[in-house]
């Protein structure tokens, strides 16, 4: 990828933003006669340019707050503005905004935003982007929210139903409430009795469904019984950014799509101890009719058979006698004679990004220049951002950022 920046004064890929009222470092206005056509920018509006390749990505947000940030690209071969289709969930709220280009996609800080949410990336050629632009067959950009510090690896259970993946699953929440949250999935099945919503599932009309998963919103998803279900990539990283490990309750073929994905876990497969004790369970749990048992029990011998024969599982549990099996659980989870249920670790460092900063790339190494004012001094900070071991990505966050503080200096005003 080259990165084209070439006006005068102007190093290539080290500073690719502006902010109305500063100094431009190059504007798209320059470009070629008009190519802002259509834009319709007024005033409080913010918007910073990035050249990837031949192409001039610009990110346009209003700086009081009410709007997103929306993208538009530059294609010098058709000499026309694209509209690309937008992955994943995009920042809200701006005070305005900041990029650089790093490697294959375009590193946003929101400006007075919470340390939490200020952070971003707009993937612009990952692998993920690539896949997605052959897919859709249109230009494709995806928003990835960047997150301080690492998470544990999620845990897959698949197994047929009524072997005990749930009451596996609710065992170990209730002992370790601080370590697992569960993965919500959404599904087109009708509730149970006990269910509620956004708890056991998000009870999703089919129409829905099928339009959100057009429109990239899930991790996974497969029709099982009949029935549509998926996760969402929300669903995994709310659990994530809680400091959570996540467990993910879902059939074989999700297993499949979730081990091809970035997503990197575990994955682990419930067997009954035989079809007769299966059948015995799904009818003594009673929440499925007769039609629903038998189409059930059929689905349960293929999906034995897959989840015995792929490499896609790195445990099989004979869920026998539950105690026991439960124990084993905990064993291969690394749980046993666990004693406090907290396995957070340090929290991450948050930093507090004032509104006046600037960013740049200084090698493979991301610099933010801020500046605070106070009422007799004004202060000046050198960030580091670590950016050299970035895991995940669209759809999904990105982790394993981190800050540095390299240098500070206070100026009397
Ligand atoms: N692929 C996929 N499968 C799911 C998801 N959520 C649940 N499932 C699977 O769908 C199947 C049916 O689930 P459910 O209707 O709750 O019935 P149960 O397994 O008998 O409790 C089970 O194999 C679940 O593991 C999901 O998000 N994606
Ligand atoms: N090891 C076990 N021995 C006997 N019954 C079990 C065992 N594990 C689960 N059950 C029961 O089997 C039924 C199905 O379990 P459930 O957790 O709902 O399965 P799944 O989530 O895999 O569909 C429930 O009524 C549950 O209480």
């Amino acid at each position: 990828m080259t990165i084209v920046c070439e006006r005068s004064g102007f190093k290539p890929g080290l500073y690719t933003n502006f902010y109305m009222g500063e100094a431009p470092a190059f504007l798209v206005d320059d470009l070629q006669d008009g190519p802002l056509n259509g834009l319709e920018l007024t005033n409080g509006t913010c918007k910073t340019t990035t050249t990837v390749g031949d192409k001039t990505y610009v990110t346009v947000g209003a700086d009081d707050g009410t709007l997103s940030i929306d993208v538009q690209i530059f294609d010098p071969s058709l000499g026309e503005w694209v509209y690309p289709t937008v992955l994943g969930t995009k920042p809200l709220s701006c005070k305005g905004h900041s990029t650089v280009l790093f490697e294959n996609r375009i590193l946003v800080l929101k400006k007075g935003s919470k340390p939490d949410d200020q952070i971003w990336f707009l993937e612009v050629d990952t692998e993920y982007v690539r896949q997605q632009r052959k897919k859709l067959g249109t230009e494709v950009v995806a928003w990835s929210k960047g997150v301080i510090g690492n998470a544990e690896k999620p845990i897959v259970i698949s197994g047929p139903s009524g072997v005990g993946k749930g009451t596996l699953i609710s065992m170990l929440m209730k002992e370790f409430p601080s370590m697992f949250g569960f993965s919500v999935s959404h599904t087109t099945r009708a509730p149970r009795d006990m269910e509620k919503n956004g708890v056991h599932y998000h009870f999703t009309e089919k129409s829905v469904m099928e339009k959100e998963i057009k429109n990239g919103k899930f991790l996974e998803f497969a029709s099982v019984h009949g029935n549509l279900y998926g996760t969402s990539v929300e669903a995994v990283e709310v659990v994530a950014d809680a400091g959570k490990r996540c467990i993910l309750d879902i059939d074989v073929q999700g297993a499949r799509s979730v081990k091809a994905s970035s997503l990197e876990a575990i994955f682990i497969f419930i067997c009954p101890p035989s079809m007769e004790e299966l059948e015995k369970r799904l009818r003594d749990r009673g929440t499925e009719t007769e039609e629903q048992i038998l189409k059930r029990l059929r689905n349960a011998s293929a999906e034995i058979e897959q989840g015995k024969s792929s490499n896609i599982f790195d445990f099989t549990l004979y869920n026998d006698n539950l105690e026991e099996s439960y124990e084993r659980l905990k064993k291969l989870l690394g749980l046993n004679g666990f004693v406090t249920a907290s396995p957070k670790s340090a929290a991450p460092r948050e930093i507090n990004l004032p509104m006046d900063h600037s960013v740049s790339k200084l090698d493979d190494k991301i610099i933010i220049n801020c500046i605070s004012s106070g009422p007799d001094k004004e202060s000046k900070n050198l960030i580091m951002l670590d950016v050299s071991s970035l895991k995940g990505g669209a759809p999904g966050r990105t982790r394993g950022l981190d800050f540095h503080v390299i240098g500070s200096m206070d100026q009397l005003s």
